[in-house]
């Protein structure tokens, strides 16, 4: 029985998953208000920010209608992914919107409210992003300006300096999620940041500290072939991109399964960075790559993004490069940046893949193949955000106690998560540290005002 389609029972790969599955019947609980405020607020919005015809109107109505009375119907007509959402279904199809699993209705319904826009059938409205309009806004906005101006002070810090400055950032751009505004109001960050409640920073920059790669490649399989540079820096051995261009057509970039630059000791000198939200969470993400390319001598950064809009302000490949050329035009470190980046990409050393997987309602312990040999292939992978956490550790209601090795374990290699903390599951805690916060009376699970840094080696 796989992880997603049960309450209870053995996850793929051996995840653990004795702890009951987060389901959204509780009324008046997070996961409830999600299904029964956020997501009608967010029907509103999308109508009020595109100036839909009547068809597409009323498929938001009906859209509306169906969660608000309660049960899940099938999604119609001709469907590019029926095949996907054969193999995600679970049985769920049928079930009242608050019985099915939380991860599973969350991500139906954004698959659902693409169907009514329109997104993904042939004609004017195709590939037309509902909340196009929000992650613009966004992007532009002063608070971007900020943060761009800000890189001008980091030649000033060492090495060392940056690490931490660059994960912190990474971290914290997590509280810049559009879906969490709906609700939250305003920014939708609380005035105060009481801090990490896990901190595993030195433990991953201690497995960065052995990547820099030294110029070997499996790049076409042959591992006598030397990368080429990329950035000009003669200590850094650049990576080539994978040699085989027969990929799957979710994927984009070199083959999945070929390791990129070497270490010296012959390990793979690739991480894997699995995005969360576009603009200001992005753009440290960006940041941090380069970082890593460009200072810390890594061969190759794989970056994972949505293949299609999800959870509003989720990254696609549209994001990337609308981040790069808002870099760009802010000159300054920021302009440096977004050109290093570019010559990475045309270089190979910066992959973007949009892998199918990425919108799909299960837990990672239930990834494909092709997924898994991706990850597999990297000496790191670094989870962000929420999302991303409740599916890497599984969407359930664990003691959150329970060790982040432990149910990580499944995992196919080295796995780090950087998230702001909003929503009910998190593992990994001191015992001291949950009686602190639950003594606090706070909702610190889901007010976005925690962080956590959390790895696995
Ligand atoms: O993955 P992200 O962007 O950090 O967060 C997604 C999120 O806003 O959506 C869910 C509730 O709708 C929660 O998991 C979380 O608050």
């Amino acid at each position: 029985m796989a992880d997603g389609d049960s309450r209870k029972g053995p996850g793929r790969f051996g995840a653990p998953s004795d702890a009951p599955v987060i389901l959204s019947d509780v009324p008046g609980s997070f996961t409830w208000k999600v299904l029964h405020d956020r997501h009608p607020a967010l029907i509103q919005k999308v109508r009020d920010a595109t100036p839909y015809d009547p068809e597409r109107l009323r498929a938001l109505d009906l859209l509306l209608g169906e969660i608000t009375e309660g049960v899940i119907r099938p999604l119609e007509g001709a469907m590019h992914d029926r095949d996907l959402w054969e193999s995600w279904d679970r049985g769920h199809i049928g079930e009242r919107w608050d019985d099915a699993p939380f991860l599973w209705s969350e991500s139906y319904f954004y698959r659902k409210l693409l169907a009514a826009v329109g997104y993904f059938d042939p004609g004017p409205w195709q590939g037309i992003d509902p909340f196009e309009p929000f992650k613009q806004a966004e992007l532009f906005g002063e608070a971007v300006d900020d943060e761009l101006r800000a890189l001008d002070g980091f030649p000033a810090l060492d090495v060392g300096e940056r690490d931490q400055a660059l994960i912190l950032r990474a971290l914290w751009g997590n509280r810049a999620d559009l879906v969490f505004r709906i609700s939250a109001g305003g920014s939708g960050l609380a005035a105060q940041v009481p801090g990490l409640v896990a901190d595993d920073s030195a433990l991953i920059w201690s497995m960065i500290d052995g990547l820099s790669a030294t110029g070997g490649s499996l790049a076409g399989g042959n591992p006598a072939v030397g990368g080429g540079l990329a950035d000009g820096d003669p200590t850094v051995g650049g990576a080539l991109a994978g040699g085989d261009s027969t990929v799957d057509g979710s994927l984009v970039g070199g083959d999945p399964a070929v390791g990129g630059a070497l270490t010296a000791d012959g390990r793979s000198s690739r991480i894997c960075l699995v995005a969360d939200n576009a603009g200001s969470e992005l753009l440290p993400d960006l940041v941090l790559i380069d970082h890593l390319l460009h200072a810390r001598g890594v061969g190759e950064v794989v970056l994972h993004v949505k293949p299609s809009p999800y959870y509003v302000s989720d990254a696609m490949m549209a994001d990337v490069v609308a981040c790069l050329r808002r870099m760009s035009e802010a000159g300054g470190q920021a302009g440096e940046i977004g050109s290093r980046l570019r010559e990475a990409m045309g270089s190979g050393r910066l992959l973007v893949r949009a892998h199918v997987f990425s919108c799909a309602p299960l837990p990672y312990s239930e990834m494909p193949d092709d997924l898994r040999k991706d990850f597999a292939s990297a000496s790191l992978t670094i989870m962000k955000g929420d999302l991303n956490y409740r599916r890497l550790v599984g969407d359930r209601d664990w003691p959150p106690t329970t060790p982040f090795a432990e149910v990580t374990g499944y995992f196919p290699g080295p796995v780090a998560a950087l998230r702001t903390l909003k929503s009910e599951v998190v593992v990994g805690l001191g015992a001291e540290t949950v009686t602190a916060l639950e003594a606090s009376g706070q909702p610190w699970r889901v007010s976005g005002t925690h962080g956590l840094i959390q790895a696995r080696s």
